[in-house]
Parts: C-alpha cells; sequence; structure tokens
C-alpha cells in the first residue's frame, strides 16, 4: 500500500529539491550503480548528511525489493564522528520521510540504540559501526555504508577505512561512499586507488567570513565582546559560540547572561551535557529573544540549528595529545585547522544567509594547518589494538591505514595490553582479551569488571564503573548555591576516594527510588544519574553473556570497601601515584615518572602514600582526577609481574615496594615452612 504523506513531508520536499546534492542526484546514482566506492566532496549545507543516504536508500529498495539477509531488512548505515550529530541528523531524516524515528529511520549510539527491526536507514557513531563489525565483521546486514565527516579523521573512521577495504573484497555487493566538506580528495582517492570522485559546488546561502584587523591577546574576552556587539548592532538571528571546554563554557554562558540580561537565552553545548540538555539548542526561540549557543567543536559538523545566523569562531579547540614515552593521554588547548574553522563557518547560512566572525586575522587564518592531525596520531591505541585483534587483524603493522601510528604508540599499546592480560606472549588475544573487547569501555575497566568477582564486589564495580561512563554527577554553580552544593557533596564523601563517593551517590538514588526532587535537592545530576542506571543495566547484560558472577561483599563487613579498592586497582594498575616526602605525588610506571596533584574535586580528607586514579588531566598543572587510596602492599599481591621493583626507576617508591616485595617473599617462605 502507498504511503500517503503529511504537508509538512511535501512542504520539506520542497526546501530539499533546492539543496545543491539534488543536482547531483542522478550523477551519484549512476556512479554508485557502476561503482563499488564513490568519493563525494560538497561544500557544508549543501545536503550530503540528509540527502545522500537517501538517495541511497531509495536505490537500495528499487533494486532490492526483496528482504535482505536472513529475512531482514537490508540497511544503509550513515556514521556520524559525534553522538549528538547522529542524534538530531537521524531526528531531522525522519521528519523529512514523514516516519517516527526508531521505525524506518533510526540511530545507534554508544548506551542508545533507537533502532527496531523496521529500521532501513541507520544513522550511527563511527565507534559504534566498528562493535557492530567486530559481533559482524562482513558487516551482513548492510547493503551501502556511507562515511560521513572524513576529513575529521576520527580514529574510528580510520579503522573503518582499513576494515571496509578489507571488507568490500569479501562482500562485492557492499558498497562504500565517503563524505566530506573538505576532503583530502587525493590522499583518498590514493587510498583506495582511483575511484570516482563526485564534487558538489555551492550551498544554499551564502556566509560572509569577517576577520580581525588584529591578533586578540584573549580569545574569551574577544569571544564575550563580539557576542555582546553582534547582539547590540546586528539584525536578529542566533549566535553560535565556539570555545575549548566545559568550564570555559559554563563561565563564559553566565557572563553573557549577566551583561545581556532576558534578552538573551544562553545554552551551553559540550559532550558531557546530558541528552536533553543537548537537545535544548534546538528548540526554536522566540524573536524577541536571541538565542546565543556556546559550544566545544562538537557542533562542528553536521549539525543544523535552526536560526544561527552569526558563527563566532576564536580559532582555539581543546586536542588530544598522546606521549607515548610518560603514556599520558590529554587535551590541550591549540589552534584548529583551516578544515575546521570552515567547518565552523559552515553551521551559518544553513536556513539563511549568514556570518562567520574569525577572531583572527586572515594572515593568521592562512597560517593555520590545511586539515586537522589525524586522531590515531594523537592517541593512546590501547582500545584501537583490542578493537583491530578482535576483528582478527592479525599483523597489526600489515593493516592498511591511511596513516600509521608511530611504533613507539604501537609498542606501548600491545605493552599495556599485556600486562592487563589481553595479550598472550605471541601477541594473541586471550579469552580475557576478547571478554574485555566487548566492553564498550577503556581497557582497564573492561578487565576491573571482569576480575572483579574475585573480590567478591562485582555489583559494587558496575556501579562505579557505570558512574565513570556518565558526565559527573555533582552540580556546582557558581555564586550562591557553591557553597550548598559542596555541602550537599560532602555528605556523599567517603574519606578513602572518589570512586568510594560515587558508589555512595548511586546506592542514594537507588534507595530514594530514582526520585528526581531528590536529586535537585541534593544538587545531583539527574540525567547523569538515570544515564548511569541505564548503562549499568547494559554492562549487566554483557556479563550476564559471560556469566561473569553478580557478587557483593557483606556491607557491614570491615572488608566492604577494602575488596572494592582492590578491584579498583586490579584493573587500574598502571595508574598510580606514590606521595613523596616533597609533599607532591608522582606517577608510577616503568619510564617516565610525573609530578601530580590531586584535582580539587577530590573529597579525600587527608594525602594517602599511595592513590590509584581515573583519570590523568593537564590543565595549568598536571593533575589527577577520581582518586582512591589503595596500599603499596596490594601493587605486588595485585599485579606481580608489573610492580617488580627491577622494571622501576630508582625512587622512593621503588624502595617502598621494594620492601613490599621483601616483606611478600618471607611471608612465602613462612607459609611454604608450615606445610
Ligand atoms: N534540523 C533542520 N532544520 C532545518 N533545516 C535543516 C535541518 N537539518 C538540515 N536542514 C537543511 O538541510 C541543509 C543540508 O543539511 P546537511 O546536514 O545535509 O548538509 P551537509 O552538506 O551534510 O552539511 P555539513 O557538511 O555541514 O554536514 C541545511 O543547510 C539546512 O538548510
Amino acid at each position: 500500500m502507498k504511503k500517503t504523506y503529511s504537508g509538512r513531508y511535501f512542504e520539506i520536499l520542497e526546501k530539499r529539491k533546492n539543496l545543491p546534492v539534488w543536482v547531483h542526484k542522478e550523477e551519484f546514482l549512476k556512479t554508485l550503480k557502476e561503482n563499488q566506492i564513490v568519493l563525494l566532496v560538497g561544500e557544508t549545507g549543501s545536503g550530503k548528511t540528509t540527502q545522500i543516504p537517501q538517495f541511497v536508500l531509495e536505490a537500495v529498495l528499487n533494486e532490492n525489493p526483496s528482504s535482505g539477509p536472513k529475512g531482514k531488512k537490508w540497511l544503509v548505515g550513515c556514521t556520524q564522528p559525534r553522538r549528538v550529530a547522529a542524534m538530531s541528523v537521524s531526528r531531522r531524516v525522519a521528519e523529512e520521510m514523514d516516519v517516527e524515528i526508531g521505525d524506518e529511520v533510526g540511530y545507534t549510539v554508544r548506551f542508545e540504540d533507537c533502532s527496531s527491526s523496521k529500521t532501513v536507514l541507520k544513522y550511527l557513531t563511527d565507534g559504534m559501526l566498528l562493535r557492530e563489525a567486530m559481533a559482524d565483521p562482513l558487516l551482513g546486514r548492510y547493503k551501502v555504508i556511507v562515511l560521513d565527516e572524513a576529513h575529521e579523521r576520527t580514529l574510528a573512521t580510520d579503522l573503518l577505512f582499513g576494515l571496509l577495504k578489507q571488507t568490500l573484497v569479501s562482500r562485492p555487493d557492499l558498497k562504500l561512499v565517503v563524505m566530506s566538506a573538505t576532503l583530502e580528495a587525493d590522499k583518498f582517492q590514493n587510498y583506495f586507488t582511483g575511484v570516482p570522485l563526485i564534487k558538489v559546488p555551492g550551498r544554499l546561502y551564502p556566509v560572509e567570513i569577517l576577520y580581525t584587523r588584529e591578533p586578540q591577546r584573549d580569545y574569551l574576552e574577544a569571544a564575550i565582546n563580539t557576542v555582546i556587539q553582534i547582539h547590540e548592532s546586528e539584525p536578529p538571528g542566533d549566535v553560535l559560540v565556539f570555545l575549548t571546554g566545559e568550564e570555559e563554557i559554563e563561565d563564559t554562558c553566565r557572563r553573557i547572561a549577566s551583561k545581556l540580561g532576558d534578552q538573551v537565552n544562553v545554552m551551553p553545548l559540550y559532550s558531557t551535557l546530558s541528552p536533553a540538555m543537548q537537545q535544548k539548542i534546538f528548540d526554536p526561540t522566540t524573536d524577541a529573544v536571541r538565542k546565543i549557543v556556546v559550544s566545544t567543536n562538537i557542533a562542528e559538523t553536521s549539525l543544523t540549528i535552526d536560526g544561527i545566523v552569526y558563527v563566532v569562531d576564536p580559532g582555539f579547540s581543546k586536542q588530544k595529545l598522546y606521549h607515548p614515552n610518560t603514556r599520558v593521554e590529554s587535551l590541550l588547548v591549540s589552534p584548529i585547522s583551516q578544515a575546521s574553522a570552515d567547518q565552523r563557518a559552515g553551521r551559518a547560512g544553513r536556513t539563511q544567509p549568514g556570518k562567520c566572525f574569525r577572531l583572527y586575522t586572515e594572515k593568521s587564518f592562512k597560517e593555520l594547518e590545511k586539515q586537522t592531525y589525524a586522531e590515531i596520531l594523537r592517541s593512546n591505541l590501547a582500545n584501537t589494538v583490542l578493537t583491530l585483534k578482535r576483528l582478527g587483524v592479525e599483523n597489526l603493522l600489515h593493516f592498511d591505514l591511511i596513516d600509521p601510528p608511530a611504533p613507539d604508540t604501537l609498542a606501548r599499546a600491545l605493552d599495556d595490553l599485556y600486562h592487563l592480560g589481553a595479550l598472550d606472549d605471541e601477541c594473541n588475544l586471550t579469552k580475557t582479551g576478547e571478554m574485555m573487547s566487548e566492553f564498550p569501555l577503556d581497557p582497564q575497566m573492561a578487565k576491573m569488571i571482569i576480575v572483579s568477582p574475585q573480590f567478591n564486589c562485582s555489583n559494587e564495580i558496575l556501579s562505579v564503573s557505570a558512574m565513570l561512563s556518565v558526565p559527573n554527577c555533582f552540580i556546582r554553580p557558581r555564586g550562591e548555591g557553591q557553597k550548598a552544593a559542596d555541602k550537599a557533596k560532602s555528605m556523599f564523601s567517603h574519606i578513602d576516594g572518589d570512586h568510594l563517593t560515587l558508589l555512595n551517590v548511586f546506592h542514594a538514588f537507588l534507595q530514594h527510588n530514582q526520585n528526581q526532587d531528590w536529586c535537585y535537592e541534593n544538587f545531583i545530576n539527574y540525567r547523569a544519574m538515570k544515564s548511569a542506571v541505564n548503562v549499568r543495566e547494559q554492562l549487566v547484560r554483557i556479563m550476564s553473556r559471560f556469566q561473569i558472577k553478580l557478587c557483593s561483599p557483606d556491607f557491614n563487613s570491615r572488608d566492604y570497601y577494602v575488596n572494592i579498592r582492590k578491584a579498583l586497582l586490579a584493573g587500574y594498575f598502571m595508574q598510580v601515584a606514590h606521595l613523596e616526602r616533597t609533599g607532591n605525588y608522582l606517577t608510577f610506571r616503568d619510564k617516565d615518572d610525573q609530578v601530580v596533584h590531586l584535582h580539587p574535586s577530590n573529597c579525600l580528607e587527608y594525602k594517602p602514600e599511595w592513590v590509584v586514579y581515573n583519570e590523568y588531566v593537564l590543565t595549568s598543572r598536571n593533575f589527577i582526577r577520581t582518586v582512591t587510596y589503595i596500599q603499596g602492599e596490594w601493587l605486588v599481591d595485585i599485579a606481580p609481574d608489573y610492580y617488580k621493583p627491577a622494571n622501576f626507576p630508582n625512587s622512593e617508591a621503588k624502595r617502598v615496594l621494594q620492601r613490599h616485595c621483601k616483606k611478600r617473599r618471607l611471608s612465602e617462605e613462612r607459609s611454604c615452612k608450615i606445610f
């Protein structure tokens, strides 16, 4: 039966037909029919992300009217580097196709699947497609895969390139479309040897680019002043400002709001914000109030925020950097690339003409790198190696990547996985490694969960892991509310560490029946808590697949928290710091030790000799965040191979460790004598 469409459908269809990609529809479909791989480069806003997958779907449905593999429907998949884009674009496409989201059009992002057996077009993060490939390396449900925003060169997209290059050989019926606004076409054509390239010039509305005459000393001040200037002297239209991180964004929102009051509606956007808050930026505003969205670069690609006329681009973003020697992966505020700057400008001019205010000179723009450096060259690769091993890649050095990572980085990753027991001496995936790869978590966390039954506390470790996987649950408003928030937090504080504090919050939330008012009264982020409950349920499902026992120590036993702390260490034993006599902590790794400080958010009432930490944060100082007290002798008990004193540089910590080892040896000898 033919579907009857709503009036809205025809209204949007008229607009869609004006998008530049529509002129190239026939050429694109013909090229796709004749080739297995097609590259498509089109300007921002030309209609790639929303239209091309629909064209592809039309062709797939026309050519394959009967059902796909195992009686299921064929799928067209379109990847996005960011979850907020995958979710919002799929909603838009569902609206364009006049269907409910989750039916014919759906999305899958980490910890959230909004697709069903009806789904034929699925937007998903590149990371999720990689996960699907682990379960089914031939991606049997897919007829066409569209890799969007390829220029971003995220780690997952780069791995998908390598993987799909192999898969396409085994599956001649599978097709691949690679899309971007600013693709290094030559590089990709070389990589995929001579595949056709379709160029879509033009955009729907023009964007005027303005540069400053002089370089700006303080980009934050400059950004705030520009927003005020726009508000005071430019015609109506919403504003999108790009900044680098959560704190900076919240602070800027507050400052803009205090200067412009009710005349504007200021909204933050960053990845750790709850999905509900993220969705708020798409709410239409009334004419009298200007919307000002202050965002990290998660709004840089694919997003259309209706009403945005002005973009303010200070030219910086936080970028991941990895030092294989110290094994520290950190985020540093760095200048963006020309490709990023173009993407940012492209957020304007989507539903009407726009203006982009670049807070740097034209000369500086020309001096920026052309493209952002591929993420694979700037990351800790432990997770990547685990993924590749799970995908059956035997020889990592022969896996065909566009930019192969530095050998040092690869060696470090192999080493870490070996210590975690994920790889054996021959670099093959162990049973533990296989299990670890099934958890959508970093390898240490996965290991911690897998071994937690040995410490009789898998229930607690799951709760801690869930809490570590969601946005910060503590709300700390600036100004008046800060003291009250700190007081509320202290009610949950556990003197031995932040992990245990998170566990207290999780338990309290359950005890109060997941009540939203309770969260509000206690300065707890309700959405984060609901997400944690949801994440935990998903982790439980993976646990039961592997028959990993769910168990808890007796809450009244003295060892309740000791067991949990030991289990934490069993996963994170490579993230330990020792308090030196100088009063500083020193990370304790087998090469370069680093002086670090406890992050001010910690809830320890004293400075323990040894701590295990979740995160290394590099800002004005080196901080370790989310820390818990552990005992030095546990290191030699829990990770004896890793903590051989001979492996470590001469230090105070080494001497302590030697003592523990000696004690352990003596007690072993003693127990030998008894028998
Ligand atoms: N949510 C929306 N509301 C209104 N119009 C929209 C929406 N999403 C998309 N559009 C319209 O469709 C156009 C094309 O969007 P699309 O995301 O497909 O472009 P694109 O070429 O992929 O851009 P980019 O390279 O920036 O991702 C937009 O410029 C806008 O006019």
